[in-house]
């Protein structure tokens, strides 16, 4: 996967447009979510490690808002021969590009399709692990019950789902500590505080945060009897559910 740097944010700019995973967000997203979310390599490692658990020979696993691919490769290195079939998807034309070229550096015999639409319009069935990692934070506040419904009812017996959101808290002494602190993670990957806040401004209207209690009820109210929190770093986290 490449590694350009992300400057996208670097020279002052007075009108800052809402942020878009556009071609420029594209070709820099990995180095972008690296130096922004504390823990992701260790959360994709996780992800393909969980499909160990739950993936079943002849299932589906779904990739929801994919970008490059890092999620979806994790499991596919973790699934050979067990005959499935990953849908990786993604809204954004620039993203599905670019992860077609990832997707394609690698050999496998599973099969990957990848498919350039909107989560809440396709089809889930069959499926042994649904992966939304830190996409519902992008979905409008109104779909997201919705869209867990639809992961539920398209998941077999025993599959999961795992969810990775930036949190936030009802409680504003925790909610200013533990910014502070993924803050001061993106000041020591190299962000200066224009970078930071531009791109806080740039996301204000796009990236709209549940707390933990809320994303807990709506899974257990879709459906799901286990799920717990199985990573945490400052205000971002990860959550499995198992149907
Ligand atoms: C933060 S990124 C996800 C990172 C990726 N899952 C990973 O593990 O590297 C969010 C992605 O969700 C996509 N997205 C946002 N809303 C979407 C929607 N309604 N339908 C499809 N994709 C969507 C964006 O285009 C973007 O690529
Ligand atoms: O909260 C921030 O400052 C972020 O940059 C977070 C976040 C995310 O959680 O998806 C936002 C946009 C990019 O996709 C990368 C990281």
């Amino acid at each position: 996967m490449n590694t350009n740097l992300d400057t996208i944010y670097a020279t002052q700019n007075d009108n800052i447009d809402d942020f878009k995973f556009d071609q420029r967000v594209a070709g820099v997203f990995n180095d972008m979510i690296r130096r922004s979310v504390p823990g992701y390599g260790q959360i994709i490692q996780t992800i393909g490690d969980f499909a160990n658990d739950f993936v079943k020979p002849h299932t589906n696993i779904y990739d929801l808002g994919s970008s490059l691919g890092a999620a979806t490769l994790s499991v596919r290195r973790n699934i050979e021969g067990k005959q499935c079939q990953i849908f990786a998807v993604d809204n954004s034309e620039s993203m599905i590009n670019r992860c077609h070229e990832n997707i394609a550096a690698f050999k496998s015999d599973t099969t990957v399709n990848l498919i350039c639409a909107d989560i809440r319009d396709i089809e889930i069935a069959n499926a042994s692990l649904v992966i939304l990692n830190f996409t519902l934070q992008f979905l409008p506040v109104h779909d997201r019950d919705a869209l867990i419904k639809k992961i539920y009812q398209g998941l077999n017996p025993g599959g999961a789902i795992v969810i990775s959101e930036k949190l936030r808290f009802e409680d504003d002494t925790i909610q200013h500590i533990l910014d502070k602190h993924h803050l001061d993670f993106k000041r020591a990957n190299g962000y200066s505080e224009l970078e930071i806040s531009q791109k806080r401004s740039a996301l204000e209207n796009v990236m709209l945060t549940d707390t933990l209690p809320a994303h807990k009820d709506r899974l257990n109210e879709c459906g799901f009897g286990h799920v717990s929190v199985w990573f945490q770093c400052f205000n971002f986290c990860s959550m499995v559910a198992i149907k």
